[in-house]
């Protein structure tokens, strides 16, 4: 068959055998001087514009000396750019905090946009698969900004159309050491944006001591640490259910102590009552004045004091029902926070049945029924699986602290936690470096948040434990 052949000089050829080599030319079409003149002009000042429009700031450190010396002389000029360093100087160490709102971690995200993520964009990009290169050309993600905060860097990433979040979730990794950071988490921004949250350094490195006594008494979100953004952790137990889980010495107890410790003005006001279980007979003996007779260590007085409780919130929804939907906490009728230090004591690991069968039904019956009525149940738990805790998900609020398997991490925060950064598997085992940080999903947001709970001491506890008891 007679095949033309398209090209300069290769479409006078006409070849007869298959596979002939032939020297392929492209037609060329000259372009005159003035359009190629006038694209270049167009791409200058849209890339002055766009430079202007994305860098105020940067850009106005540059052109104000220009201008001033341009309508005022070399010497103003000169003046200018020795006297702004010295003010900006005198601004950071006078009043660092409006300096670095203002300007520093403008600068900062600047600097780390053009030497960090524009430098290494393209080799992460492709290396991590998140970028595609096809005949010659780069398909990549687009970086839309950076910002920065005191602990981190946030990037705005446009997706590749049909790109999946999962894809990004799925490469954190890639993207944490592409970029030289500890970690990557990613959320998203809004449709085809996601937020990349790359950590310079940890604002939780160091222990936090116990959060001061309230003055209020109040059984509202106690704080019980601090967030990563800097942000108090205020954990919410009125209302709701929570469950703890850690690996031992990941720091559950810090936990459970600093929500008694954020309880207990509302304690000594009669507006709260924390019952404690004690299986283990380690963490919450220490403290046991605090809870007087509400305290319980054997499984048989565990199971007793259970079903006290039960009974207590079923008389109370006895008389709210079609009165009252919620609970206001007052002296007759207390917020009721149900403590239960290692829960699994007490159901998969107790090996009488019939004990085993009561502790399990009066914890489901709290934990379905308690909310509305004001009885709250704040376990903690060293294995999360699902044949050691058939009910973790009757909690609806869960904390991940230090945790020995990487799958463990869904099964307490939920699915797909570990891909957005819920690293709980990661955590440090040394105690200074690692006892109390977890991650918590907020109602609000599916993505996880790292907190460190406050250390309270057991001098701490015994200090709480006499004013109480004053
Ligand atoms: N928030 C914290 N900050 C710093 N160090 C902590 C914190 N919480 C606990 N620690 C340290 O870690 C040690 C272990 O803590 P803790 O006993 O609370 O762990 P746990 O999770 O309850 O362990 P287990 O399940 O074995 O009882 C403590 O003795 C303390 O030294």
């Amino acid at each position: 068959m007679f095949k033309k052949l398209p090209g300069d000089e290769a479409q006078n050829l006409v070849s007869t055998t298959p596979d002939t080599a032939v020297v392929f030319r492209p037609a060329v079409l000259r372009t005159p001087a003035i359009v190629t003149i006038v694209i270049f002009a167009w791409r200058l000042l849209a890339g002055a514009l766009r430079l202007l429009w994305r860098h105020p700031i940067a850009s106005a450190f540059v052109l104000t000396p220009v201008a001033v010396t341009y309508w005022y002389g070399w010497r103003w000029g000169l003046g200018l750019v020795t006297a702004t360093p010295l003010g900006l100087t005198a601004w950071f160490f006078l009043a660092r905090p409006s300096f670095l709102r203002l300007l520093g971690w403008r600068l900062l995200a600047w600097w780390r946009l053009v030497w960090v993520y524009r430098r290494h964009w393209q080799p992460v990009m492709i290396i991590s698969g998140l970028g595609r290169h096809l005949r010659g050309r780069d398909y990549l993600p687009r970086v839309v900004r950076v910002s920065c905060t005191s602990w981190a860097d946030v990037v705005t990433v446009r997706m590749l159309t049909g790109q999946a979040v999962k894809d990004w979730s799925d490469r954190t990794e890639h993207l944490a050491h592409g970029f030289g950071a500890r970690s990557c988490r990613v959320s998203i921004a809004r449709s085809g944006r996601l937020l990349l949250v790359f950590p310079r350094r940890d604002p939780l490195a160091t222990p936090l001591p116990a959060v001061p006594v309230p003055d209020e008494a109040s059984v509202g979100p106690v704080e019980v640490g601090k967030c990563e953004d800097g942000k108090p952790w205020l954990l919410k137990v009125h209302g709701t259910h929570v469950l703890v889980a850690g690996a031992t010495g990941a720091g559950k107890g810090s936990v459970i102590w600093s929500a008694i410790r954020g309880l207990l003005p509302a304690t000594r006001a009669g507006l709260a009552q924390v019952w404690a279980l004690d299986p283990k007979r380690m963490e919450l003996s220490y403290g046991r004045d605090l809870f007087g007779d509400r305290y319980a260590a054997s499984p048989a007085d565990c199971a007793d004091l259970l079903e006290a409780a039960v009974k207590i919130m079923q008389e109370r929804a006895d008389r709210y029902a079609g009165l009252q939907r919620s609970h206001t906490p007052t002296v007759d009728d207390p917020f009721v926070l149900v403590v239960v230090d290692e829960v699994a004591f007490l159901t998969a690991y107790q090996s009488d049945k019939g004990l085993k069968l009561r502790i399990s039904a009066a914890l489901a019956t709290l934990t379905t029924q308690g909310r509305a009525v004001g009885f709250g149940v704040l376990a903690a738990l060293q294995d999360p699986r699902k044949e050691v805790m058939n009910i973790r998900n009757l909690f609806p609020d869960k904390i991940a602290l230090r945790l020995d398997e990487s799958e463990q991490v869904d099964m307490v925060l939920g699915d797909g936690a570990r891909d957005r950064g819920a690293l709980a598997d990661h955590i440090s085992p040394i105690p200074e470096q690692g006892a109390g940080i977890g991650y918590v999903r907020l109602e609000t947001s599916p993505d996880p948040i790292r907190v460190r709970a406050a250390y309270v001491s057991d001098s701490d506890i015994r200090a709480m434990a006499m004013e109480v008891t004053a």
